[in-house]
């Protein structure tokens, strides 16, 4: 099955989710013009990293996003991995992401299991504790988001469950753009499956961001990229049959042996 995946690769201002809405939406519309299967969009996209304010600024329970979210996705009739928000809920703030189909329902949700110290997230956000397998069309997909794809181990575990097409949302820093190319090319690779990375621009207090939005296949080739610099928004064409492909050239997962690991 051959899916068309546009990401957008974005700005976002600082603790100011009513900018970063609209400029989302504009942005959701144009990549829709181009009619594509899958919109995706970067990590905490409503409020950057604004930590401090999450409390202030978060989403209760992920509501006005899920509505949003699931009125374009019908809208445009396209199915939407809605990067993630910050999800305020009685027991703590979650980093979330969400994925819509094209009639506008919601098929996957999946809070960010690791959290990144280096940026002080754990005392901020709340670790999730459960997977983030989802079907997609016909295709079973997963989502991690951005410091996730450190642990192999995570990633190697929603591939056991099925997906292959990985999604990561992400608000990586330049200074470590090295890497972000390399691990996800090493995550498309050793796990056979396409790798959609969706990776912000421009800069906040702390960080400014890589781009490098990417879409690597199974055979862990680059099938498209996006600079470091500039919004924009990134298409490519993902050929599930590649999966099965390269699965049966070489036979990773039949060659496993997991008791002795
Ligand atoms: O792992 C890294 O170097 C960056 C991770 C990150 O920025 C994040 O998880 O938001």
């Amino acid at each position: 099955m051959k899916l068309t995946v546009a990401a957008i690769q974005m700005d976002i201002q600082l603790g100011n989710p009513k900018q970063n809405i609209k400029r989302a939406s504009k942005r959701i519309e144009q990549a829709a013009m181009k009619k594509p299967d899958v919109i995706v969009l970067p990590e905490l996209w409503t409020t950057g990293y604004d930590l401090e304010r999450l409390d202030e600024i978060g989403d209760t329970n992920g509501e006005e996003i899920k509505r949003l979210m699931s009125e374009l996705a019908s809208k445009y009739q396209v199915n939407i991995v809605a990067g993630s928000i910050a999800k305020k809920t009685d027991e703590g703030i979650y980093n979330t992401m969400y994925a819509f189909n094209r009639k506008g329902k919601q098929i996957g949700e999946y809070s960010k299991l690791h959290l990144i110290r280096l940026m002080q997230e754990e005392k901020y956000i709340a670790p999730g504790s459960s997977k983030g397998n989802f079907m997609l069309e016909n295709v079973p997909a997963a989502g991690v988001i951005c410091y996730d794809i450190r642990f192999p181990e995570w990633i190697r575990s929603h591939i056991l469950e099925g997906a292959s097409i990985l999604f990561v949302p992400a608000e990586w820093p330049a200074q470590r753009l090295s890497h972000w190319r390399n691990l996800l090319i090493t995550r498309a690779i050793e796990n056979q499956c396409y790798v959609v990375a969706c990776n912000r621009v421009g800069s906040d207090k702390n960080n400014t961001f890589a781009g490098h939005t990417m879409v690597i296949d199974p055979w862990g080739e680059i099938i498209a990229e996006t600079d470091g610099e500039e919004e924009t928004i990134l298409f490519a064409e993902v050929d599930t049959d590649l999966v099965e492909e390269v699965r049966n050239r070489i036979p990773v997962f039949e060659d496993r042996r997991p008791e002795f690991y």
